[in-house]
């Protein structure tokens, strides 16, 4: 199996600091995920900020979109979007479009599984129509609440489609290799990271724990 990639969350609303974290992460980590709080809080232009500072980066903009797939995600896969995010609870009609968005841009779509009740389904049905990556996902205030995501990211894991497994939620230092082991082929990291004394340490740490797993 593959080293799983890397992604580091940008969860931040400024604009500056994002760009500063990201320089500071960039060693460490594959991909940039733009975050759905800055990327509705900055727009497009974020998008083109870090295309044009990390041309060998991936970069995901965590859109969630709900509506209007085609629509909606075409402007960032034009501005250097690799990844949009589409929600599965929004249907396959509108993942379909995100899907379509991503295939004319010689890019890829992830189906975001938060908060849909029957996850294998959707992950079947977004697969089958294209999706290149589905999202196991236990968002910010679903972990406050108490829930991980490591039982869904193994009943997705262990489906064995022919798509690559994402999974987020609370990634850390002491779970990184728990989730390389249950089979994600790209590993979410935000807080663990953005909210250590030093997020470089704190990337380095994980790259070295997805390394060594
Ligand atoms: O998409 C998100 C929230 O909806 C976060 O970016 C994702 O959960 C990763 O952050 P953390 O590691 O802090 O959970």
């Amino acid at each position: 199996m593959a080293t799983p990639l890397i992604q580091m969350a940008l969860d931040s609303l400024d604009f500056d600091a994002t760009v500063a974290l990201a320089e500071q992460v960039a060693d460490s980590v594959d991909i940039f995920e733009i975050g759905t709080p800055c990327i509705k809080h900055n727009g497009v232009n974020l998008v083109k900020e870090l295309r044009a500072r990390f041309p060998n980066h991936l970069l995901l903009v965590d859109l969630k979109t709900m509506d209007a797939g085609e629509y909606e995600a075409t402007p960032f896969y034009a501005a250097g979007a690799d990844i949009c995010t589409v929600l599965g609870v929004s249907g396959l009609a509108t993942c379909t479009g995100v899907i379509k968005a991503a295939n004319a841009h010689g890019a890829e779509a992830q189906i975001d599984l938060i908060n849909v009740d029957d996850k294998a389904a959707c992950a079947r049905a977004c697969a089958e129509a294209g999706a290149q990556i589905v999202g196991v996902h236990t968002g910010l205030d679903a972990q406050a609440a108490g829930h991980t995501p490591f039982n869904d990211l193994a009943l997705i894991a262990d489906l064995g489609l022919s798509v690559r497994v994402s999974v987020a939620g609370g990634i850390n230092q002491s779970t990184v290799q728990d989730v390389v082991r249950a089979g994600a082929d790209i590993i979410v990291v935000g807080a663990a990271i953005y909210g250590a004394a030093s997020p470089a340490e704190a990337a380095r740490e994980i790259r070295e724990l997805v390394d060594a797993a």
